[in-house]
């Protein structure tokens, strides 16, 4: 399939995902989210996808937010149906079994913080910006951000960003867990593609289920989120890989997964 205002492609087992509308500071509108969608359904159809990189084009922004000029006119159902598609997207990104990250080069704020905290790990360039400034436009965010961020960053924090709708630096979001790691910035994407690669190597079906075991552990009381990691944990043993694993470790070499 082919895209315009998103560009697909793929390295050595990593997928690259780049938001493309780099006039608009990558501004998310219809478009952006409904391509989005279509190619992260054809990524998780493909077998040779192991990883994915999610960033934006130009050196200014991953993105700068929902378009504010498609969000002008709309009505409350219609700011609905589009916060809807925006989550319908979403959530093909949160439910792939593979793993995501985003690398932040620029402006990540509003809609675009709240794509970024879909992605499982985010790596921001020094020159990153974060924030959730929906309130300087009367509005709030309607991407997940009044959930997402207090997950990753507490109550208390996500409070102050959202209320206030401060912008911070890379440094601050790694300071309060919203970011896994800042470098600089002619080295954003080969950051990101090593962590893809070293992701890509391991066994596909553990990460899969690890990554069910903690998204979904999450959301679920003590009890239960410990006796679904116990379900996953067991389903493990039913993986050639995991024979591979625990088999070059006892005769000391370096695992070749099969990913089944
Ligand atoms: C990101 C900012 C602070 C950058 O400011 P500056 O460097 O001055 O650059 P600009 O001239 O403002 O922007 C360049 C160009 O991009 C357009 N643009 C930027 N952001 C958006 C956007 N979100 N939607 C649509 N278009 C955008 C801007 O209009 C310029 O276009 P020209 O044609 O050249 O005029 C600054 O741009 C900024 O504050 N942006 C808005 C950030 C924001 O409020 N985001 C939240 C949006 S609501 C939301 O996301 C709801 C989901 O929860």
């Amino acid at each position: 399939m082919s895209y315009t205002v998103v560009k697909y492609q793929k390295e050595e087992g990593v997928a690259l995902v780049t938001l493309n509308r780099p006039e608009s500071l990558n501004a998310l509108n219809s478009a952006v989210f409904m391509e989005l969608g279509a190619v992260f359904d054809e990524i998780a159809q493909d077998p040779e996808v192991h990883a994915v990189v999610l960033t934006g084009s130009g050196d200014r922004a991953f993105a700068a937010g929902a378009d504010v000029s498609e969000l002008k006119n709309l009505s409350p159902l219609e700011a609905r149906e589009f916060a809807l598609m925006a989550y319908r997207t979403q959530e093909k990104i949160c439910n792939l079994s593979k793993p995501t990250i985003a690398a932040l080069n620029g402006y990540t704020l509003g809609g675009g913080c709240e794509l970024a905290m879909c992605c499982d790990l985010r790596i921001a360039a020094e020159t990153a910006r974060l924030g959730q400034p929906e309130i300087n436009l009367g509005i709030i965010p309607g991407g997940g951000g009044t959930q997402r961020l207090a997950r990753l960053v507490g109550l208390s924090r996500a409070k102050e960003l959202i209320f206030t709708g401060k912008i911070i630096t890379a440094q601050q979001a790694l300071e309060w867990g919203l970011v896994n790691q800042v470098v600089p910035a002619g080295q954003l994407l080969e950051e990101a593609f090593k962590l893809a690669r070293d992701l890509a190597g391991k066994s596909a079906p553990a990460l899969a289920l690890v990554k069910s075991a903690l998204d979904r552990g999450i959301n679920m009381d003590l009890s239960s989120a410990l006796h679904y990691e116990i379900d996953c944990f067991a389903c493990c043993f039913a993986t050639e890989d995991h024979r591979e694993g625990i088999a070059a470790f006892l005769e000391k070499r370096r695992p070749a997964y099969k990913g089944r």
